[in-house]
């Protein structure tokens, strides 16, 4: 199996070009961060240049996080922000030659709702295009992400085939998708062609993946025979020093 460090939460009190050197030096496969905006792209390229490491995607901006914002793309009257926020997302990806970018849906519900992200969508795929860049959708946990509109993996392959683009994807987050649904083995074999990236974390902590109640080494094998062979997003909080809870690296690359 191949990793890809989410720099999000793993040496996130780096700077995101050291902590691309800290993600190498663990053994690392690939990166991944959440929002990278503050730091110019010439120094991110520097860094996947000097280790080998491809970035595997960045979010679009959520928004005014302080007033509870999770993202602005399926929030009815906030188009143009949305719509900004991806004009940004795909100048800074193709800048460093990305992979996806995560569209943040925000908190909204109903049909309004829908339909704003769904333009909001067809806007990302057609600026995204010409740069050979996906974009993905991720269905996020009620516990963590209340009120958030896209919560369920039914619900964004709806979307998915609604939209109907080639370079439209599935995040499909193993955390998330075991709290709201669960049925994880399955889900992963039907959704696969719509599949764009995976990550995991243990449940319900999201922690490392050796512990919690997914057995991550079935999830990997199971990828693995599905011939999937994307480097896996390790999007975790660590516990303690993150160098004392990588033992997973090794445990879990060979799948049994
Ligand atoms: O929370 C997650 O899971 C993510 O992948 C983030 O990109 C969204 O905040
Ligand atoms: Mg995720």
């Amino acid at each position: 199996m191949k990793f890809s460090a989410n720099l999000g939460f793993l040496w996130n009190d780096l700077p995101l070009p050291d902590a691309i050197r800290a993600a190498k030096a663990a053994g690392f496969d690939a990166v991944e961060c959440h929002w990278p905006y503050d730091v110019a792209p010439p120094l991110v390229v520097e860094a996947l240049a000097e280790t080998g490491l491809k970035m595997l995607g960045l979010n679009t901006r959520r928004g005014n996080t302080a007033a509870g914002d999770n993202g602005l793309s399926a929030v009815p009257g906030r188009e143009e922000e949305a719509s900004a926020a991806i004009d940004e997302a795909v100048a800074y990806a193709g800048a460093i030659d990305a992979a996806n970018i995560h569209v943040m849906a925000g908190n909204a519900v109903g049909d309004s709702a829908r339909s704003a992200f769904i333009d909001a969508l067809r806007y990302a795929c057609e600026r995204a295009a010409p740069h050979n860049i996906n974009i993905l959708i991720e269905p996020l946990n009620h516990y963590d992400a209340r009120g958030y509109f896209l919560k369920t993996t039914d619900q964004a392959l709806g979307i998915i085939n609604d939209v109907d683009v080639q370079n439209l994807k599935l995040m499909f987050d193993c955390y998330h998708v075991q709290l709201m649904e669960g049925d994880l083995t399955h889900r992963i074999k039907a959704l696969l062609p719509h599949i764009g990236h995976i990550q995991f974390a243990s449940v319900p902590d999201r922690g490392p993946p050796d512990q919690g109640e997914i057995n991550y080494r079935h999830i990997f094998k199971t990828i693995h025979d599905l011939r999937y062979t994307v480097p896996l997003g390790a999007e975790y909080k660590p516990i303690g020093a993150i160098a004392d809870s990588l033992d997973w690296i090794t445990s879990l690359r060979e799948p049994i």
